[in-house]
């Protein structure tokens, strides 16, 4: 029997105290709205608003297309719902959907950078739900509907594609029948069949089955192969209970009667029904090398272990991001919106969706790219039976799908805007990538390759131990969590934190094994710095940080993390007690910046208040080689308040002399300054300045000195929206990372994925 292999797996499973906590924490739900515009001065108010903002609706008055150059219109999608089929949980309400529309618009903007707001319209009446949404479409560039039972989805999108002249896209039909259709000619080529003869059972006859059978048919398939099945069973030609018109287009000339009949022989299932629709003897019963997809949210019909356990040879897939082959809209709707809001296309047609589809399925035949890889839990997939289907993160959809859909939308007459250089227009989707989540994806997914074992230095404190859940459960490796047991323990039962999972160690520092040799390791460092031998007793005895970081130092732990309890200047000389900088380098803290589509490494934020021209020089090329590992190509700006000795002042002197220090080490990287950060981070300042050696704007900034490091990040963070990762302690020996006091758990789990990664 087939394993399903936990290491293909990414480890998404959750809790549902942590689902509710994501949700609940901060500002509740997932969306905020944000202004693009500065809003600031009455001079702002008068362009935004009154009277300035009179212009553009008399621009857009007499010709309606200059909405798309003057409001957010364009990159707008609404995804709207009634909520009478969320997922395959049943018709739970409108305002109960709210939470996977809110998702969904969340997606659009982290997978194609699409502006999306969700409307929940409590009606059951399909008249009035399409009178609601037909009036809306001057405040949107597409219309996504989500999760409408079948078959009022039928009428309403039918009636609204009708009415508005925006694309109006059922995301359960359309949405899935195109993943569906990417991931079935790929298993159909893998198990050498032809689609005129392939036999295919579809359980569920609503809007995703329906949308899916009639997708499959116009690529070929034949009618006679198809049958369709709902909660009555079979839909056979003459059945009359629990009909309608849609179901009947599909209605099958066959003598089954039931799924477990339909499935008998059958080389495809589709499950687009409900969790554990499938038995264990109707999969046992499907032809050789069988295709199943078992679409239901959030349980699959089947799930692939099951499968497993019955037969070795099938192709399986589920809606599902932990299980290989996920077959989800999520691939499609971002995607799909973007290619035709960029050609402001009317309606999004079959060719569109047929390119969708072509697209979808090319990329998974295609080599995975170095760069790519962290997008597959660090495996480099190859066509087969495990990967039929590219997988949510994988970074090259953004370009290839929303080309190939806006080509098609070109080509059929439904652009309202031609994209005549396709190259340049791949190359500018790619530029939307988010690149936070992609930083911190492509790094856990590194980790998750190599998982390592992390100390929780304040494993007493609450969120520490969140963090260690939440570091296990994804499967970055083993949580040590260090503190006594019987703390820890209450900690996490007042916390509602169960302890007894696979990925959590609990280490007591006073009844330890290896107390003793931590004791003297420590002695034999501190011994000539004033120490004694009780002193280095005391140390690892009841301070945490010390029994950590010897720990790692010798071996017992691959990282580790701390910080919380204690401020960031006493943590670190704790541990460089224990554990000497890497030979040849130094010790300093860098910032990650993570702000409106732009990543910046900031140094030194951490260790050197007031640093020499040399400790500049060396700061700039730890930065540079931590960016360098994170995967961007560093261009390191020295700043400081002047720019190529204007105005000229002492403490520029310093940072040229640092400039200079470099050009004689011969480094390997772009470097240059001293400059303003304004020149560093600005391609036109930087450009009046033709000589400047940088290729481009700077992606690592070196502050003059720790104050303006410290005070330039956290303004950052509050003032300009960036998300700021670190200090990032680099130049240590081992890789140990301290957080903020008081850092939330997730910034824990980010700076344990850190260490994890080895970074040091
Ligand atoms: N992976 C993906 O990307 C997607 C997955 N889905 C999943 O597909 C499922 C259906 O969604 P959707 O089409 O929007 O919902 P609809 O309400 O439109 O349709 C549900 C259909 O499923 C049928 N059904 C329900 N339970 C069973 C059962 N036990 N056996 C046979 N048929 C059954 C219903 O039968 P009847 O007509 O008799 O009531 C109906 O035809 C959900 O689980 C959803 O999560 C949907 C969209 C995308
Ligand atoms: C994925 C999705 O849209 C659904 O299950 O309804
Ligand atoms: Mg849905």
């Amino acid at each position: 029997m087939p394993d399903i292999d936990k290491k293909d797996r990414p480890a998404t499973s959750v809790t549902d105290q942590e689902a509710l906590d994501f949700h609940a924490t901060g500002r509740p739900g997932k969306l905020e709205i944000n202004p693009t515009k500065p809003m600031a001065t009455q001079r702002d108010l008068s362009l935004a608003y009154s009277p300035g903002v009179a212009v553009p609706v008399k621009a857009i008055a007499a010709d309606p297309q200059t909405a798309y150059d003057y409001t957010a219109r364009g990159n707008m999608v609404a995804v709207i719902s009634n909520g009478t089929a969320i997922l395959g949980l049943g018709n739970l309400g409108a305002l109960a959907s709210k939470p996977v529309m809110e998702g969904k618009a969340v997606l659009f903007k982290r997978f194609a950078d699409v502006d999306s707001i969700d409307l929940e319209i409590d009606t059951e009446n399909v008249d009035e739900f399409i009178n609601c949404v037909r009036f809306l479409g001057p405040s949107f560039g597409g219309i996504n509907l989500e999760d409408i039972k079948a078959p009022d989805c039928f009428v309403i999108e039918s009636r609204l594609r009708e009415l508005m002249d925006i694309p109006v896209f059922h995301d359960d039909q359309h949405g899935t029948a195109i993943i569906a259709a990417a991931g079935l000619i790929n298993a159909l080529e893998l198990t050498g069949r032809d689609l005129k003869s392939t036999k295919l059972v579809c359980n569920g006859a609503g809007a995703a089955a329906i949308a899916c059978v009639e997708l499959v048919k116009a690529m070929g398939f034949a009618p006679d192969n198809i049958i369709l099945c709902d909660t009555k069973g079979v839909i056979y030609q003459g059945r009359t209970e629990g009909m309608n018109q849609w179901k009947s287009a599909h209605a099958a000339k066959t003598d089954a009667r039931t799924l477990e009949e339909a499935m008998e022989g059958a080389d495809v299932v589709f499950g687009l029904s409900q969790k554990g629709a499938f038995s264990a003897e109707m999969i046992r019963s499907m032809a050789d090398r069988p295709i199943i997809f078992a679409m239901a949210n959030p349980d699959p019909e089947i799930t692939p272990e099951e499968v497993a356990r019955i037969r070795d040879d099938a192709i399986m897939a589920t809606g599902r991001s932990d299980y290989p082959n996920q077959v989800n809209n999520v691939l499609g709707f971002p995607y799909i919106f973007r290619g035709a809001l960029d050609v402001r296309a009317s309606t999004i047609n079959d060719a569109m969706k047929i390119a969708a589809v072509r697209a979808l399925a090319n990329l998974a035949r295609e080599d995975v790219p170095d760069d790519v890889v962290a997008a597959y839990q660090g495996n480099r997939p190859r066509f087969g039976s495990q990967y039929i289907i590219p997988v949510p993160f994988d970074p090259r959809l953004i370009s290839a799908i929303p080309v190939a859909v806006a080509e098609a939308a070109i080509e059929t007459g439904v652009a309202r805007k031609v994209i005549t250089d396709m190259a340049g227009y791949a190359r500018e989707l790619s530029a939307r990538r988010d690149p936070i989540a992609s930083t911190l994806a492509s790094l856990y997914e590194r980790v998750r390759r190599r998982p390592k074992r992390i100390v929780f230095a304040e494993a007493e404190e609450e969120q520490v131990l969140r963090a260690a859940m939440s570091y296990a459960n994804q499967e970055l490796g083993t949580a040590i969590l260090l503190g006594r047991e019987d703390l820890i323990r209450a900690t996490a039962e007042r916390a509602g934190i169960d302890l007894n999972r696979p990925g959590l160690e609990i280490v007591n520092a006073r009844i330890s094994t290896r107390v003793e040799a931590y004791i003297d390791y420590l002695y034999a460092r501190l011994q000539r710095h004033g120490y004694l031998h009780r002193d280095a007793q005391r140390l690892i005895h009841n301070d945490r940080n010390h029994f950590a970081a010897t720990m790692v130092a010798l071996g017992d732990a691959d990282g580790m993390v701390t910080g919380i309890t204690r401020n960031y200047s006493t943590a670190l000389e704790d541990v460089r007690r224990c554990i000497d900088e890497k030979p040849g380098h130094r010790v300093i803290g860098v910032s990650l910046a993570l702000c409106r589509g732009r990543t910046v490494f900031v140094a030194d934020t951490a260790v050197h208040d007031m640093p020499t021209a040399e400790q500049l020089a060396d700061i700039a090329e730890e930065a540079a080689g931590l960016a360098r590992r994170m995967g961007y190509p560093p261009r390191v700006a020295m700043l400081a308040y002047s720019t190529f000795g204007h105005p000229s002042g002492e403490r520029s002197e310093r940072v040229r002399e640092a400039v200079k220090i470099l050009d004689k080490r011969r480094v390997d990287f772009e470097y240059d300054g001293e400059m303003a950060a304004d020149v560093a981070l600005n391609r036109k300042v930087m450009e009046q300045y033709p000589f400047c050696r940088l290729s481009g704007p700077a992606n690592v900034l070196v502050m003059p000195a720790f104050h303006s490091a410290s005070i330039s990040t956290k303004m950052l963070q509050e003032l300009g929206g960036s998300t700021v990762i670190g200090p990032i302690l680099v130049g240590l020996d081992k890789p140990v990372q301290i957080t903020s006091m008081g850092a939330k758990d997730s910034d824990i789990v980010n700076m344990a994925a850190i260490a994890a990664y080895g970074v040091s």
